[in-house]
């Protein structure tokens, strides 16, 4: 299908939004009235610079308060609308978004309406112009879109249809389904948007959380499946009005935007190709009539294969103390490059010495620089990637090497694609066993694998990344929460594979402030899973790492809460244990001191089917690694 954003979504100057949307890969955009009025170049060259990008423009918006007006009123606005067809005849734009009349004056009576925006099709139609229109949430008299439609079907004018926006609809939990009773050629046109939902004023909400699809709660699959079934063929268009991509960089939220187009398209087309299968042969007459562009399959099973750390001198060295603590082995050295690989059951840590992606400025602090994901097929997961405009990293390059391939999250973080156990593991080829300087005799800490990671993410690239993992690596992502940390409040949201093979959690400061552990919790954390917590903890304290120490108070509330016996209880206090559970899930987990100014390990326990992060104690962490700071 046709893929448009409206010019609102993006930051920048006219100019810059459009190259941004270009750049990304639209086919056209809707331009925003404020944006033109705004920008310094006439009509007729922002046409020229929109087809030199190879960008069609394809609505013209917002045209407000038209109608519902007394007949003096209904003048003004006709000759208001005559000098924007003009506009619009320069601009190469035929379509023109009407959104329903939200003042205080506006007159309740359809008739008068109908009436009205009759006049306006007909004022529209001798310049080619098709009026879309649209009912606003907070529309004054005209609020949903059955309503919109009813009022298009009584003015009956072939120049008028409607524009369904699914903000407008989904926002009120409206059902969509009566969206099939439209003729799908009297939807003018379509425009996504997706929202968190907040129990908040509408215009608000719409004004500053709207979101692209897929980074909030609504069913956008199911909103739009209704408007190809009324037969709905124009352009799948986002309107996100949102004040963090108001306020980045227009290429990333353009990349961001088609990605989440790419992920829709591909929903639609695979219910499609599921009908067919269940439908059988011949019965594709009532089929919507547009493409629905695929993306190969997502990875079903993806799993670590490694945690990347960067670390130097003394970053380094406590980053080996803790991980020979919790006994881990240093099993083997990169062939060519300063990396060791650690490992403990299916836990796999490469220790690098270098990393240019933290910069020139990085102080040699440990800092989680690549996740490697098992995944069954690489080369399917590195082509969807691809698709999905995720940046690619450059190979490793020496012939020798296994080639597997890398992406770079929101966050610069790189994503491999390893292949699975299954094929061998082809990358652990590249490490030769070490000369055994530190083998460990772990045999009795119970580190199993990989749990989870949590990566603090750039203010801006929040919702950027959950889609990127939701779309690449195929992640569900679990309902986002906000964490209370002594310096701020952080925003957390998680996702993990089909069978929790991988989960990421990612936290934001809610305030945009602070990226180090210093500001508002920012710190990384890599969670090992083990199956007996209290063993991995006394171990690591024999060790020589004692676990983050847990305030008395945590353990006195434990007792007033919770039936869990005072030994327990006592040999948690000791080694800084904390608890949650959740139906009859439970969860123990302990961490580390942080190493540096950015990372901490995490050991963590989940008994009886227990599948969150116990988010409820993180506040409790994060106190407690601040005052480790500033004893
Ligand atoms: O918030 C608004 O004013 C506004 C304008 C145009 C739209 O298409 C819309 O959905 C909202
Ligand atoms: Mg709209």
């Amino acid at each position: 299908m046709r893929r448009s954003i409206a010019t609102v979504s993006l930051s920048g100057t006219l100019e810059e939004k459009l190259q941004a949307a270009a750049a990304a890969g639209f086919d056209g955009v809707e331009i925003f009235e404020n944006d033109l009025v705004a920008a310094p170049v006439p009509p007729r060259e922002v046409r020229a610079m929109a087809a030199d990008l190879g960008l069609g423009i394809d609505l013209y918006q917002p045209f407000r308060d038209f109608e519902g007006v007394d007949d003096a009123q209904l003048e003004r606005n006709l000759r208001r609308a005559e000098a924007k067809f003009e506009l619009m005849l320069e601009l190469g734009t035929d379509t023109m978004l009407v959104c329903s009349n939200a003042s205080e004056a506006a007159i309740g009576d359809d008739a008068r309406a109908a009436a009205q925006l009759h006049r306006l099709a007909e004022a529209a139609s001798p310049y080619g112009v098709r009026i879309a229109y649209e009912a606003l949430a907070w529309g004054r008299h005209v609020d949903d879109y059955r309503h919109s439609w009813r009022l298009a079907a009584e003015a009956d004018h072939p120049s008028l249809g409607v524009c369904l926006d699914s903000f407008h609809i989904l926002s009120k939990r409206d059902d969509p389904s009566g969206i099939r009773d439209i003729p799908g050629e009297k939807i003018f046109f379509l425009q996504l948007a997706d929202a968190p939902y907040m129990a908040m004023d509408l215009l608000q909400w719409s004004r500053h959380y709207r979101c692209f699809p897929g980074q909030g709660g609504f069913d956008l699959t199911a909103f739009t499946r209704n408007v190809l079934e009324a037969g709905y063929t124009g352009p799948l268009s986002l309107e996100v009005f949102n004040d963090v991509f108001r306020a980045s960089d227009p290429h990333r939220t353009a990349a961001d935007a088609l990605r989440s187009l790419s992920v829709l398209e591909d929903a639609l087309g695979r219910e499609r190709a599921a009908e067919r299968v269940a439908e059988g042969p011949g019965a594709d007459g009532a089929r919507p009539r547009v493409t629905l562009t695929r993306l190969p399959d997502p990875p079903e099973d993806a799993a670590y294969a490694f945690v990347e750390v960067a670390a130097q001198e003394a970053g380094a060295d406590s980053v080996r103390a803790v991980l020979a603590a919790l006994g881990f082995d240093h099993t083997s050295d990169h062939r060519s490059k300063p990396v060791q690989l650690w490992s403990r059951g299916d836990a796999r840590v490469l220790l690098s010495a270098t990393d240019p992606r933290l910069g020139h400025t990085w102080d040699g602090d440990a800092a989680v620089t690549a996740l490697g994901v098992e995944v069954a097929d690489p080369d399917r997961a590195a082509q969807r990637a691809d698709l999905l405009l995720a940046p690619t990293l450059p190979r490793r390059r020496d012939p020798a090497e296994s080639r597997i391939s890398a992406v770079a999250a929101p966050d610069g973080t790189a994503v491999f694609f390893c292949p699975s156990s299954q094929q061998g593991r082809g990358w652990l080829a590249d490490f030769a066993a070490a000369a055994v300087r530190d083998r460990n005799e772990g045999a009795g800490v119970p580190v199993t694998a990989i749990d989870h990671v949590g990566l603090f993410q750039p203010f801006d690239h929040f919702d950027e990344a959950s889609l990127f993992y939701r779309s690449v690596l195929g992640l569900t992502p679990d309902a986002s929460l906000e964490v209370a940390a002594p310096d701020g409040l952080v925003r957390s949201r998680a996702l993990h594979s089909h069978d929790s093979g991988l989960r990421i959690a990612l936290n934001v400061s809610v305030l945009g402030r602070g990226t180090r552990a210093d500001a508002a919790g920012g710190a990384q954390h890599i969670a090992f899973a083990c199956d007996d917590v209290f063993a991995a903890a006394e171990a690591m304290r024999a060790g020589g790492v004692a676990p983050l120490p847990i305030p008395d108070n945590y353990y006195d509330d434990l007792a007033a809460r919770t039936d869990l016996a005072p030994a327990v209880r006592e040999r948690m206090r000791e080694n800084g244990i904390l608890y949650d559970r959740a139906g009859t899930g439970e969860f123990f987990h302990f961490y580390t001191p942080m190493l540096g100014n950015r990372l901490f390990f995490e050991v963590v326990q989940r008994v009886g089917g227990y599948t969150g992060y116990g988010a409820a104690n993180a506040p409790i962490r994060m106190a407690a690694h601040r005052a480790e700071r500033t004893r």
